[in-house]
């Protein structure tokens, strides 16, 4: 069997294996967020510093018992941030739990009902993070322009979302997320509504460099076999990108043609 290679999905300066990061909330408890987690062969996991036990309170769950810093790479994210300040002010704060970590997930969110980004708090808070040494990953809406100013920032991810957190619906306009993707030189992660895993594979067919999901595996009936589904569907959303998929065609063509037959 012939070996498949692929380009690395670098994310500021380091490698990669698997296009898949998730989320940490939701689960039914940290038991279940780590094995659904490891099924899922993310090594790059999220959670909203805001929401989350990392030591600061001694008597409840901690994260970091099931989401080792050793074992996965940890981004936090400033979910429930709704102005730049606030975004500022939480990557500081988990730079400070987490002993001088840069890498951070940009989340400025417009209004409680969709959690749409916020796109002029995004920027602020961008310019604020990059020129105090951030490493910043941005959730964004899936406008060009917008993704075009937060790279020429010099954020290290692009990830626009397919439809609003938590909502399921897929990718509702993959000709901005392609136009995205054609334009970008940083990698681009579909955010945000991924439903199922031929969400996850679409985003990776439509040439994105990774996906990043919670609800989808949290909410699943068995979360452990959506992490699975989530895994295989990136892995084979990206295969087919490479590959390339056949033309579209307006009329039938006979899978057995005679022309160029093998046994006469
Ligand atoms: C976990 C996280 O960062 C969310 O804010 C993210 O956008 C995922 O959204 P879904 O839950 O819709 O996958």
């Amino acid at each position: 069997m012939t070996q498949l290679t692929d380009t690395p999905f670098t994310i500021a300066g380091r490698d990669f294996s698997s296009r898949l990061l998730v989320g940490t909330g939701k689960y039914k408890d940290f038991t279940e967020t780590g094995a659904a987690i490891a099924q899922s062969g993310a090594e790059i996991v999220t959670f909203a510093v805001r929401r989350t036990n990392l030591g600061q309170d001694a008597d409840a769950p901690n994260l970091l018992d099931v989401i080792s810093p050793k074992q996965y790479t940890l981004l936090p994210n400033t979910a429930g941030c709704y102005n730049a300040k606030d975004a500022v002010r939480t990557c500081r704060l988990a730079r400070e739990l987490l002993d001088g970590h840069n890498l951070v997930k940009l989340e400025v969110l417009g209004d409680d009902h969709t959690l749409y980004p916020n796109v002029v708090e995004t920027l602020k808070a961008a310019e604020t993070l990059l020129a105090d040494g951030f490493d910043v990953m941005v959730y964004t809406s899936d406008d060009p322009i917008v993704a075009r100013e937060l790279e020429a920032m010099g954020c290290c991810a692009i990830m626009p979302l397919g439809s609003l957190i938590g909502s399921g619906h897929g990718i509702q306009n993959p000709h901005n997320v392609r136009l995205i993707v054609e334009q970008s030189r940083v990698p681009v992660l579909v955010d945000a509504g991924i439903g199922t895993a031929s969400d996850a594979a679409m985003a990776m067919e439509l040439g994105c460099d990774g996906v990043l999901l919670n609800t989808a595996i949290a909410h699943a009936r068995d979360p452990l076999r959506m992490a699975n589904a989530m895994k295989l569907a990136v892995e084979a959303g990206r295969d087919a990108f490479l590959a390339g998929r056949m033309p579209r065609r307006q009329s039938a063509d006979p899978s057995s043609p005679f022309a160029g037959r093998i046994n006469g």
